[in-house]
């Protein structure tokens, strides 16, 4: 298998209720996710991220274009196309009367998993649960209720897991047990779609970024890749005194919470080595230094600024 996914021209019209107006929320997405990656599906609110991720789940109809998941055409072969993928959706909304043991089995039901292949405790145990099993969810955390909501994705065992926006409210500690877990399952073999608006997250976690803005894929490569394309770099400085000196053109100058001076500038028409000469020549004393390459943030900013 080359790509888990495959969108093609994917076209959704929601139709405005009671006459009002229709919305696009996308227009021809055309997208293809190597198998075997962790790919980060990014943009700014309202831009068709979980439009995408719907349609691909059969959460939301698609009105035009082809969705193939793991080589199979959800239109021709619904099932199979269904039983590849699984979601972690954003809400938290899990039954309050069943335990976390019960809501993997029912789930297993509703996918067919034969008794003799379902592994609600092992699933349970991977997440944390197990000693949670016989809870009832109204009694569990929000902590615990995503983690029983990336079990209940898992109890099929597809080949493709969704995540949108996983660590949204979520601590430090659950976030980080979240991303060893994905990063498990992706050694092992699944691959992995997240949505995030945590950028530092994506950069971290996600081999490959595609941004969608207004409906349509702005951008789409290697994480790297797009780090490597981008023009921009900052000159961190700490000197004597406050203040922003003079600058020359193009370079960009604020002073950090800390107290640091920060110098943005395009690394096609400055250097490090120039604006230090600059701020020693207007009299400023330089006590420490750093550059800082570019970050997905910055990537995004300036990709769904163009678009
Ligand atoms: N059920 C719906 N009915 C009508 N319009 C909708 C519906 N769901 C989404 N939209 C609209 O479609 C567009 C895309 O929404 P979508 O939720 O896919 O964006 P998103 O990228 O996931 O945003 P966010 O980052 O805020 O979650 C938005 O303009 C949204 O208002």
């Amino acid at each position: 298998m080359e790509n888990a996914i495959e969108l093609a021209g994917l076209r959704k019209v929601y139709r405005g209720q009671g006459g009002g107006d229709d919305k696009i929320a996308l227009e021809g997405l055309d997208l293809s996710i190597p198998a075997g990656s962790i790919f980060g599906l990014l943009g700014p609110n309202g831009a068709g991220k979980s439009t995408t991720i719907n349609i691909m789940a059969g959460l939301v109809n698609k009105t035009a274009g082809n969705v193939r998941i793991w080589g199979f055409d959800q239109d021709e072969n619904p099932r199979m196309s269904r039983a590849s993928i699984g979601v972690v959706p954003q809400e938290l909304n899990v039954d309050p009367f069943f335990t976390p043991r019960a809501a993997l089995e029912v789930q297993a039901g509703l996918y067919g998993v034969p008794r003799s292949e379902r592994r609600t405790d092992q699933i349970l145990e991977k997440v944390g649960l197990l000693d949670k099993a016989e809870a009832y969810a109204r009694t569990l955390s929000g902590g615990m209720r995503r983690r029983l909501l990336v079990a209940k994705a898992l109890v099929h065992a597809p080949q493709v897991l969704v995540l949108d926006e996983p660590t949204a409210g979520v601590d430090i500690e659950l976030r980080l047990m979240l991303w060893d877990y994905v990063r498990e399952l992706n050694e092992a073999g699944t691959t992995i779609i997240l949505t995030t608006h945590y950028l530092e997250e994506a950069e971290a976690m996600c081999d490959r970024i595609g941004i969608i803005s207004a409906g349509k894929l702005v951008e789409c490569d290697e994480t790297s890749n797009l780090l490597k394309r981008l023009d921009a770099k900052s000159l961190v400085v700490t000197t004597e005194g406050q203040g922003v000196p003079a600058l020359p053109e193009g370079v960009n100058g604020t002073r950090r919470e800390d107290g640091a001076l920060v110098l943005s500038y395009r690394k096609s028409a400055h250097s490090a080595m120039d604006l230090l000469d600059h701020l020693r020549n207007q009299g400023v004393v330089i006590q420490d230094m750093a550059t800082e390459e570019p970050h997905l943030e910055d990537v995004f900013r300036e990709i769904t600024k163009a678009a």
